[in-house]
């Protein structure tokens, strides 16, 4: 079992310095976890990423950098079954694109800083809405799935073009799930309709996907 994080208190900070404080916490949390237990935690990550995805035939999924929650094992589990997997590409003026995955050895670095990104065909960012599941990077998610990202807006702005009737998922781990005060929402956040951890995988309350169909 995972031990929470303690969150620090952001009462009265502006939203974005309360969102600094936060990231900042959790990238600590992630850098001290040793390689072997991203590697464990990498693939119950993948187990409950299957399951959380279904049978959905096409989803996008982003391809996990440094600390971030090991995607590989469930890029390749969900390619193996036959899914279309959309991976972010980082267009011009980090435009929201997208490429399609074919293999490990086909992700190659772009540009410095940049998360590994598919070569191939790039697709323009209403592709996204070719996606049935969105599986969005987060560093913590609150009851309600307000998500924290690592600060881009890239993410915000990019599931604007997802299909009205397509979840996003969010990874993080376990003890990055807020249960306390919620996160700080700005009026462009998104939220996440459910949440993958290594530990299991589950619909967000509040949201519309968690009441079957209508
Ligand atoms: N794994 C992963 N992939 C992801 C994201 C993420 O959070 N995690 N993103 C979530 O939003 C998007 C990438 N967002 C990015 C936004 C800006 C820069 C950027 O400005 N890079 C600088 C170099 C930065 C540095 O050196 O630290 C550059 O390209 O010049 C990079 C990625 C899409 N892919
Ligand atoms: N839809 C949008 N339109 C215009 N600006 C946006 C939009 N979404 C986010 N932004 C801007 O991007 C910046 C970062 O936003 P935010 O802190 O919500 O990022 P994040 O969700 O942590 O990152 P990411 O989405 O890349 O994971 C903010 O300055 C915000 O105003």
């Amino acid at each position: 079992m995972s031990t929470a994080i303690r969150f620090p208190e952001t009462t009265g900070l502006e939203l974005e310095d309360a969102k600094s404080a936060l990231r900042a916490t959790v990238r600590s949390s992630r850098a001290a976890r040793s390689q072997r237990q991203r590697e464990e935690a990498a693939a119950s990550f993948a187990e409950h990423g299957v399951q959380a995805v279904g049978d959905a035939r096409c989803v996008a999924a982003y391809v996990s950098a440094s600390t971030e929650p090991d995607t590989s094992m469930l890029i390749d589990a969900l390619h193996e079954r036959g899914v279309r997997l959309l991976l972010p590409v980082l267009g011009p003026g980090l435009a929201r694109c997208w490429g399609e995955y074919t293999s490990r050895e086909e992700l190659a670095q772009r540009a410095p800083g940049r998360p590994l990104e598919p070569a191939g065909e790039v697709f323009p960012p209403e592709a996204l809405a070719e996606a049935e599941v969105v599986i969005a990077p987060a560093l913590a998610v609150d009851a309600s799935g307000i998500r924290l990202g690592q600060g881009g807006g890239w993410y915000d702005r990019a599931l604007l073009h997802r299909a009205p009737d397509a979840p996003v998922l969010a990874m993080v781990h376990e003890a990055e799930l807020i249960t306390g005060a919620p996160l700080p929402r700005a009026e462009h956040d998104i939220p996440v309709d459910a949440v993958i951890t290594e530990e299991r995988w589950f619909l967000i309350g509040g949201s519309p996907f968690a009441h079957g169909p209508s």
